[in-house]
């Protein structure tokens, strides 16, 4: 593993790393957050999953979490949003292939050979984290929209594995709309069955694990009724008792300025659960 960038940043660094994955036979980078405590002590890990065409740079550089990180005392690791490089396959449009893993592993060739991001993320990277940098064993997941519908999904198959979950304008039933229809057909074919597997609102009914969701979304979205559809989320929530605070932001679109406006109330959140 090789650090690539370091930049000191709120009295703590801002550093990307690059590593071999196993998981995914790739070189895979991801940015790790390491605020100013973790000089003195062992700090929890929020881990943070982007949205389409993402790579580990668009939240290091457009969220502003790091004052947010170092004043709680979060360790923040932002991975990329697939495997990419030498081998890795690809498709037309920005929905799917390189940029486009939707955090699940896939089944069909040829991309079950590379496209395990759930393993990735759950098992692969945090023995990384755990072996070079300052850890306590309290984690937490976050994402924004294909990384919304990330963390929710990890965390549901996942029970006692993060301590809190939440997302921003996250694809909750990609089961349900275009941008989830295409990348399952493609990553798991065609057996609808096997994609509830990986779709929130799907999972919610039987979750083992009643982890409270905190979701935000804007009602200026430009994605909100043809692929996200938080009233999905709300509707399975209330059916199977499944704590969520869904908040529907006035003004606010799909970018991150929505993300910048709301991150420092979700890293505070996380923050209680990791402390707690
Ligand atoms: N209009 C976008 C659609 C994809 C998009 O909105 N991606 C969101 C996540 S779903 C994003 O975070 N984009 C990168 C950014 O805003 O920095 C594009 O074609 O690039």
């Amino acid at each position: 593993m090789q650090r690539i960038e370091s930049h000191a940043c709120f009295g703590g660094t801002q550093e990307v790393w690059q590593h071999e994955s196993g998981t995914l036979g790739c070189t895979m980078k991801f940015g790790v957050y390491v605020p100013p405590h973790a000089r003195e002590r062992d700090c929890p890990v929020l881990y943070w999953l982007s949205g389409l065409t993402c790579t580990e740079q668009n939240f290091i550089t457009k969220a502003g979490a790091q004052r947010h990180a170092a004043e709680h005392g979060l360790i923040l690791v932002v991975p990329d949003t697939s495997p990419r490089g030498v081998g890795v396959p690809d498709a037309e449009g920005y929905d799917l292939g390189i940029g486009a893993s939707f955090y699940l592993n896939a089944t069909q060739a040829p991309w079950d050979s590379h496209f395990r991001m759930h393993d990735y993320i759950v098992h692969e990277l945090p023995g990384l984290i755990e072996t070079h940098f300052p850890t306590n064993d309290g984690c937490a997941i976050s994402g924004h929209s294909m990384g919304g519908h990330g963390a929710l999904v990890l965390a549901l198959r996942n029970p006692g594995h993060y301590r809190s979950v939440s997302a921003f304008s996250p694809i909750v039933a990609p089961s349900q709309v275009p941008w989830g229809q295409k990348a399952f057909a493609t990553y798991l074919g065609d057996d609808r069955e096997a994609w509830r597997e990986w779709d929130a609102c799907a999972l919610i009914a039987n979750a083992r694990e009643r982890l409270p969701l905190l979701v935000d979304q804007g009602d200026a979205d430009e994605f909100l009724t043809v692929q996200l559809q938080p009233e999905r989320l709300q509707a399975a929530c209330a059916a199977a008792g499944h704590p969520l605070t869904l908040r529907l932001q006035p003004g606010y679109d799909h970018s991150y300025y929505f993300i910048a406006s709301f991150i420092g109330e979700h890293i505070a959140h996380h923050a209680r659960a990791l402390s707690a």
